[in-house]
């Protein structure tokens, strides 16, 4: 098969950030995406209905007048957030979702949940109204092993609020182990995940072996190879749990190329172009419809996209670019997954 015609997909985890580098970025995800979920992380944090509102303003600015790419709208929960202003969010149709940051997990988390029982009453509102929660779920205590922070927030943090909360529905994102897919398809309701393409891709030895490579350092941090495979069993499985979200997570390079580099992978220039490689390695071009058009928007209870786009296979390998210039900051690397990929978007 060298073509391939799917209905337009969505991204269900992607960060756009602000000013220059929200500007530069966008394209690069309105070009291929119907809709994404934006991430609340900005400094300070998408707050109330109002924050949600006016950034979701700035990226209509952003964009074109003609862009069609709609954001989703979340808002970031911290241990202040009132349970006034859950429901005024939730009675709202700008608000899809809001999102749990442990305090300390991950870029821009400072502002986060410390202890989840101190967020109960905005939770259980959250499932009296029907607002889904999404999770970076990785514990944060220091005698926890980085390589093992989400199979441990999975026991510690996740089971139990889910046995005491079985109506609240909850988005795993970015899961990167077996346990975390596994806990997923165990579940008997109202708990998904979302996998990135990245970590469909690499694995530890990718930003480890024969030196560091902070383009791909992102959190949660890839894990080990037998991880991987479980990801992409699940990603090709057609699961309606399972979908894309790309954590498309753009940092400057002066940002990444530091002794002490953020956590953040770059992906949504080359995302489908990339998935489409993946499911065809894996003999399941068939599904990739399923994960990255169809099974998100089912989750969050929205029509799957009209329109279409189609892929094909060429003969060359794609060029993609190496960089995203920014400005004044600095360009944004473009996740490079280290092979080369014949399969483009026909406009
Ligand atoms: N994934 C990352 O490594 N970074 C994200 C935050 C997040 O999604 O955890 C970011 O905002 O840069
Ligand atoms: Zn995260
Ligand atoms: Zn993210």
């Amino acid at each position: 098969m060298n073509k391939l015609t799917l209905r337009r997909p969505d991204d269900w985890h992607l960060h756009l950030r602000d000013g220059a580098v929200l500007e530069a970025v966008l394209p690069e995800t309105a070009r291929h995406f119907g809709r994404a979920i934006i991430m609340p992380n900005l400094v300070p944090p998408v707050v109330t209905l109002q924050d949600a509102i006016a950034y979701r303003d700035r990226i209509a600015a952003a964009g074109r007048d003609d862009m069609r790419f709609q954001p989703l709208m979340t808002l970031y929960l911290t241990e202040n957030t009132t349970v006034e202003q859950i429901e005024e969010a939730a009675a709202s149709d700008v608000v899809t979702a809001v999102k749990l940051y442990p305090a300390g997990a991950t870029t821009n988390s400072q502002s986060g949940v410390r202890d989840v029982a101190n967020v109960m009453p905005q939770l259980e509102a959250m499932a009296r109204a029907g607002l889904q929660l999404c999770v970076h779920g990785e514990v944060t205590a220091h005698d926890v092993d980085i390589f093992d922070r989400e199979a441990v927030f999975i026991d510690r943090v996740l089971e139990p609020l889910r046995q005491n909360l079985p109506e609240l529905r909850v988005t795993m994102e970015h899961v990167t182990t077996r346990d975390g897919v596994d806990y997923v398809m165990g579940s008997s309701q109202n708990l998904a995940c979302t996998i990135t393409t990245h970590h469909l891709i690499i694995n530890r030895n990718h930003l480890l072996v024969g030196g560091i490579r902070p383009h791909l350092y992102c959190l949660p941090i890839a894990k080990r190879e037998e991880h991987r495979r479980a990801l992409v069993d699940a990603a090709i499985s057609g699961d309606a749990r399972v979908f894309l979200g790309t954590d498309s997570a753009p940092h400057t390079d002066p940002n990444k190329e530091s002794a002490c580099g953020c956590a953040g992978v770059f992906s949504a220039t080359n995302t489908i172009q990339l998935l489409a490689h993946v499911f065809e390695q894996e003999g399941a071009l068939d599904q990739l419809e399923a994960f990255a058009s169809l099974n998100g928007p089912a989750w969050y209870g929205l029509p799957a996209n009209e329109d279409r786009i189609t892929l094909v296979k060429g003969e060359a390998p794609v060029r993609f670019p190496d960089k995203i210039e920014t400005g004044a900051d600095g360009p944004v690397t473009v996740f490079d997954p280290g092979f080369e990929v014949f399969w483009d978007i026909a406009d």
